[in-house]
C-alpha cells in the first residue's frame, strides 16, 4: 500500500516550532506566485524521515489553496557538514532547470537564520504516492515489477545527468569518493558514540578497516563517478497519483559528486536487510525472508539499472559496495540516536531505537562479507522478459515514438519537445487539475486561478509556448513585426512568441500530449478558439491589427472569442447567418445575436472575431465578412453562459451575446468586405485538426486510466483485466485509436504539403473519425470505471462531454461526410 504525500503530515513537533508569521512574510516576498491575499496559512510537519525537518505549507486565498513544502535545518547544535539545505537547494535547482530528472521545483533559499531560526528552502509540493515499505504491500504482483523498474530508471536518470553542463561540476570531488566516505562515516561514528552518547560497537571499527582494504580500483579512476544522491531509497520517491512512475526524487541532503555505485548498492539494501523503520532484526531482507510476489530479484533490478545507464555488470565489486552501504547506514543511525539522546532529532520516538538499528546493520555487513557469492557473474539473460515488463516497454513506445525510421516518425527536435511536454504535464498539469476544477465549480467560477497564470509563465520560460504556430505563419508575423523581408529569425525579434518552427505534422505529435487534460492547451497558449483567431490575424491581419491584438494574444495576456453561430438559423450552413455589419462612414455598425461564442466568458477575453454579412445582395459566398470587435464596445451584451451536459467550462465558458448597434472602426474589418468565407476556410482547416490531435490525447489518457483500473480492481474473483470481455474491448479501442492517429497525422501532413484546399477531404475524414473514436474509447473507459466513470471524480465525464461537442462544433459530422462523399464521387467521374 502506498501513502498519499498528504497523508504523511501531522502536527508540528513542539521542538520544531518556528515563527509562522515571519515565514509567511518571507514567502510572500520571495516565492513567485505566492498568493497576495492570504486568508489562512497552515503549517504541518511531515512525520516520515528523520534528518532535515520538512513541513507542508497550505496557503488559502479565497477558494483556492496552494501547497508548498519547506525544508530546514534542525534547531540546536549540529554535526559538522550535516543538514546542508543550501546544497539540497543547489542540486534541485540545477536538475529541475536543466534536466528531465524528476525533482520538485524549488522557489527560494533563505540563508538568514533570523527568519525562522535556521536556513531553509521552499519547494513545490508534489501530490502523489510514497511507498514507505519496499515490500509494496497491497500492490498487485504485476505492478510491483513496474514500480521497481521505475525506481531503477529514476536512479539511472539522475546518474546520467551531465554535471558539468548543468553547473554542478564543483558540487564535490569525483575521485576517491569511497576512500573519503569511509573516513567521513568512521569519524562521524566516533563523534556520535562513546561516553554519554550511543554505545560504541568495536565491530564497526573493524568494518571500517575491512572497507579501507577493499576499495575498488574504479574509485580512484572516477570511472563510476557522477552525481550521487546519497539516500536513494524507494521511500524517497514520489510516484504519480495513479500511474506507476516516479514524479519526484526527494531528500537530497547527502548528495554530492562521487562513486555512483554506492547509490546503486544503497538502493538495494532491502534485499539484504530489513530496513523498515521500526524493525531491528538482522539479515531480514528479501533474500532471506522471501520476495513479495512480482518483485524482481536483486540481479534483475541491477540489470534494469545497468541497461538504462550502459554500466558494466558490477559482480566483482558488489561485496564492497553493499558492505559500505551498511556501514554508512550504521553511522547515520548512530548519529540519529546521538541526536535523540541530546533531544534534537526530528523523527521523535523512532530515533530511540536507531542505536540498535546501527548494530543490526554492522552485524549484517559482516555476514554479507562472509558470503561466498553475492551476485551472479553475469546479468540475468534478457530472453525471458516478464509480460508486465514487456507491457511497460510497449507503454513507453506510446510516449516515446522510437526513432527507428518510417513515415510518421518525429524528428529528434520534436521528440525532445514531446518529452519535455510529457514531463511538464506530469509535474505541473495533472497535479493542478483538482485545484483548477475546484475554483471552476465555485461561486468564483468566472475568475482565473492564479496557478493557471503561473503555469503559463513557466511554460513560456521552458519554450513550450505557441507551439501551434506553423512555420509559414510565423515568417509572416516576423516580417511585419521586424521589417525583416526574409521572415527568418533575427536577433531581438520576439521569437519565443512565434513557436518552435513546427510544421502541422510536427505539431500533431505534441498537441496530442496537451489533449490529455482539458486544462493543458491554454497553459501552453495552444487552446481553442485563441489559436484559430491568432491564425486569422497571422495570415490575414493588417500590421495595425497584428500589433494591437495579435501580440497580446501571442503573449497570453488576453484571450479571444469567435462569434459565428446564431441561435435562430442553422449555422452549420454559414450562408444562413443574419448578423449585419453595415458601413457608416469610418465605422461599421453591427447588429445580431450569436451563441456558443467559446471563451467570451473569460475575464481575459478582450477581442471577438465576428462573422456577419456586409452585403445581403452579393453572390452567396461573398456576402460574409469578419470584423474585430473589442468586447468592451458599447452594445456588446453578454447574455448568459451555456453549458454542455452541465459543464459550463468556467472560466472560459461559451457565451450567448447580442450585438446592438455596436460601432467599431472601419479598419477593424479583416482582409476586406466579402472575404469572410475565404478567412473561415483558412481558420478552420488547422483549427479542426488541432481538435482532432487533442482528441487523440484524450483517448490516450482514457486508455491509460482504463488499463490502470483494470489491473487494480477485482470482480468475481479476478482482475477486470483478466475478464475476456475487457480484453476484447481494450484491444478494439487500441485499434481505433491507432487508426485515427494515423489519419490525423496524414491530414496534418497533407495540410503542410498540399495546402488547406487540397487537404480538405482528409481533414474532413479526421474531423469525423477523431471525436467518434474518442467517444468510443471514453465510453469503454467509463464502463470499466463503473459509477466512478460517469461521476466528476475522474476526468472521463468531462473529456467525454467535450468530445461529444466535437461531432457538432466546427461543422457537424454530416457536413464533413458530405465533403468526403462529394470528393469521392468527383474522383469517380474523372
Ligand atoms: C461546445 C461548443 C463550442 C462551440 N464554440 C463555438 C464558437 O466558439 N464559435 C462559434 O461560432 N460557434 C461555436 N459552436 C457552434 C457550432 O459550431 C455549431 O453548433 C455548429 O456549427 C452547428 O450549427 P448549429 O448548432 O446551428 O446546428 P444546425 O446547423 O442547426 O445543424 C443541426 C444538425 O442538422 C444536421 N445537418 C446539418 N447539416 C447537414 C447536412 N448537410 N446533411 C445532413 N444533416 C445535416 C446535423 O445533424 C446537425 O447536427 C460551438 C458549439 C459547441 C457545442
Amino acid at each position: 500500500m502506498s501513502n498519499r504525500t498528504s497523508d504523511l503530515v501531522g502536527q508540528v513537533d513542539p521542538a520544531q516550532k518556528f515563527d509562522v508569521n515571519a515565514l509567511r512574510r518571507y514567502a510572500s516576498a520571495n516565492v513567485e506566485g505566492f498568493p497576495v491575499s492570504v486568508s489562512k496559512f497552515a503549517v504541518s510537519q511531515f512525520g516520515h524521515g528523520q534528518s532535515n525537518p520538512t513541513f507542508l505549507l497550505e496557503v488559502h486565498s479565497g477558494p483556492s489553496i496552494k501547497r508548498y513544502v519547506l525544508r530546514k535545518k534542525p534547531p540546536g547544535k549540529l554535526l559538522e557538514s550535516a543538514h546542508a539545505v543550501e546544497r539540497e537547494f543547489q542540486v534541485l535547482h540545477a536538475l529541475g532547470t536543466h534536466t528531465l530528472v524528476p525533482v520538485p521545483k524549488v522557489f527560494c533559499l533563505c540563508n538568514d537564520s533570523s527568519v525562522i531560526g535556521t536556513p531553509f528552502y521552499i519547494m513545490e509540493y508534489l501530490e502523489g504516492r510514497i511507498f514507505i515499505d519496499p515490500k509494496l504491500p497491497g500492490i498487485t504482483p504485476i505492478r510491483r515489477r513496474t514500480i521497481y523498474n521505475a525506481t531503477a530508471k529514476a536512479l539511472a536518470s539522475l546518474h546520467s545527468a551531465d554535471v558539468d553542463a548543468i553547473g554542478l561540476g564543483n558540487y564535490g570531488k569525483r575521485t576517491h569518493y569511497c576512500r573519503r566516505q569511509v573516513e567521513r562515516w568512521a569519524k562521524q561514528y566516533l563523534v556520535s558514540t562513546g561516553d554519554g552518547k550511543s554505545e560504541r560497537n568495536p565491530k564497526m571499527l573493524e568494518l571500517a578497516d575491512w572497507l579501507r582494504h577493499h576499495i575498488p580500483v574504479e574509485d580512484s579512476s572516477g570511472a563510476t563517478a557522477g552525481l550521487v544522491h546519497g539516500d536513494f531509497r524507494i521511500d524517497n520517491l514520489v510516484f504519480h497519483p495513479v500511474e506507476d512512475r516516479v514524479i519526484g526524487i526527494l531528500d537530497w541532503e547527502l548528495s554530492t559528486l562521487g562513486n555512483q555505485m554506492c547509490d546503486v548498492a544503497y538502493s538495494c539494501l532491502h534485499y539484504i536487510v530489513n530496513i523498515a523503520t521500526d524493525d531491528i532484526e538482522e539479515n531480514g531482507g528479501f533474500e532471506l525472508s522471501g520476495f513479495p510476489e512480482g518483485t524482481p530479484s536483486l540481479a534483475e533490478y541491477l540489470s534494469d539499472y545497468c541497461s538504462a545507464t550502459g554500466r558494466p555488470w558490477p559482480a566483482a565489486q558488489w561485496k564492497f559496495y553493499v558492505a559500505f552501504s551498511l556501514f554508512r547506514g550504521a553511522s547515520i543511525y548512530a548519529g540519529v540516536h546521538c541526536r535523540w539522546i541530546m533531544g534534537n532529532a526530528s523523527g521523535g520516538e523512532r530515533a530511540r531505537i536507531a542505536g540498535q538499528k546501527a548494530n543490526s546493520l554492522i552485524g549484517t555487513a559482516w555476514s554479507f562479507i562472509a558470503r561466498e557469492s553475492v551476485l551472479p557473474q553475469h546479468p540475468p539473460s534478457g530472453k525471458k522478459i516478464p509480460i508486465e515488463y514487456k507491457q511497460q516497454l510497449e507503454n513507453r513506445s506510446q510516449d516515446q515514438v522510437l526513432s527507428s525510421g518510417g513515415r510518421f516518425v518525429p524528428s529528434q527536435k520534436v521528440q525532445d519537445l514531446r518529452d519535455r511536454l510529457i514531463k511538464f504535464m506530469d509535474k505541473h498539469i495533472y497535479p493542478a487539475e483538482n485545484e483548477l476544477y475546484k475554483l471552476a465549480q465555485s461561486s468564483n467560477r468566472w475568475t482565473v486561478h492564479p496557478e493557471e497564470e503561473n503555469l503559463k509563465e513557466l511554460a513560456k520560460r521552458e519554450g513550450l509556448w505557441n507551439l501551434w504556430i506553423p512555420v509559414d505563419s510565423a515568417a509572416r508575423a516576423r516580417r511585419i513585426l521586424t521589417g525583416n523581408k526574409t521572415g527568418s529569425p533575427v536577433d531581438g525579434t520576439p521569437d519565443f512568441l512565434l513557436g518552435a518552427g513546427l510544421t502541422n505534422l510536427e505539431y500533431g505529435y505534441v498537441c496530442e500530449i496537451m489533449g490529455r487534460s482539458v486544462w493543458a492547451p491554454q497553459v501552453f497558449n495552444c487552446g481553442a478558439p485563441d489559436t484559430g483567431n491568432m491564425e486569422v490575424l497571422l495570415r490575414y491581419g493588417s500590421e495595425e491589427q497584428i500589433r494591437e491584438w495579435l501580440v497580446p494574444l501571442l503573449e497570453g495576456k488576453i484571450r479571444s472569442g469567435f462569434a459565428m453561430t446564431e441561435p435562430q438559423v442553422a449555422s452549420s450552413d454559414a450562408t444562413n447567418i443574419e448578423c449585419s455589419i453595415k458601413r457608416h462612414g469610418d465605422s461599421y455598425i453591427i447588429n445580431g445575436r450569436k451563441w456558443w461564442t467559446s471563451g467570451a466568458m473569460d475575464p481575459r477575453c478582450k477581442i471577438l472575431v465576428v462573422m456577419g454579412k456586409t452585403d445581403f445582395e452579393a453572390p452567396q459566398h461573398k456576402q460574409q465578412s469578419m470584423i474585430l470587435v473589442d468586447i468592451n464596445t458599447p452594445g456588446v451584451n453578454i447574455i448568459r453562459p451555456l453549458s454542455v451536459f452541465g459543464f459550463d467550462d468556467a472560466p472560459h465558458g461559451h457565451a450567448e451575446i447580442s450585438f446592438e448597434n455596436v460601432r467599431v472602426p472601419a479598419k477593424n474589418i479583416l482582409l476586406g468586405e466579402g472575404r469572410g468565407f475565404e478567412i473561415a476556410q483558412g481558420r478552420l482547416g488547422p483549427g479542426r485538426l488541432h481538435h482532432c490531435m487533442r482528441l487523440i490525447g484524450a483517448a490516450e489518457r482514457a486508455m491509460q486510466m482504463t488499463v490502470e483500473r483494470a489491473l487494480k480492481r477485482q470482480a468475481f474473483g479476478k482482475l477486470i483485466a483478466e475478464h475476456g470481455s475487457f480484453l476484447s474491448d481494450i484491444a478494439k479501442s487500441r485499434i481505433e485509436l491507432e487508426k485515427t492517429r494515423l489519419l490525423v497525422l496524414e491530414a496534418a501532413d497533407q495540410l503542410d504539403r498540399l495546402g488547406n484546399k487540397n487537404a480538405r477531404g482528409t481533414i474532413a475524414m479526421a474531423k469525423v473519425a477523431a471525436p467518434n473514436m474518442a467517444l468510443k474509447v471514453l465510453d469503454m473507459a467509463m464502463q470499466v470505471h463503473g459509477a466512478a466513470g460517469v461521476s466528476n471524480d475522474t476526468i472521463l465525464a468531462h473529456l467525454w462531454a467535450t468530445s461529444r461537442t466535437l461531432r457538432i462544433a466546427d461543422g457537424p459530422d454530416e457536413v464533413h461526410l458530405g465533403t468526403i462523399a462529394k470528393l469521392e464521387l468527383r474522383r469517380a467521374k474523372i
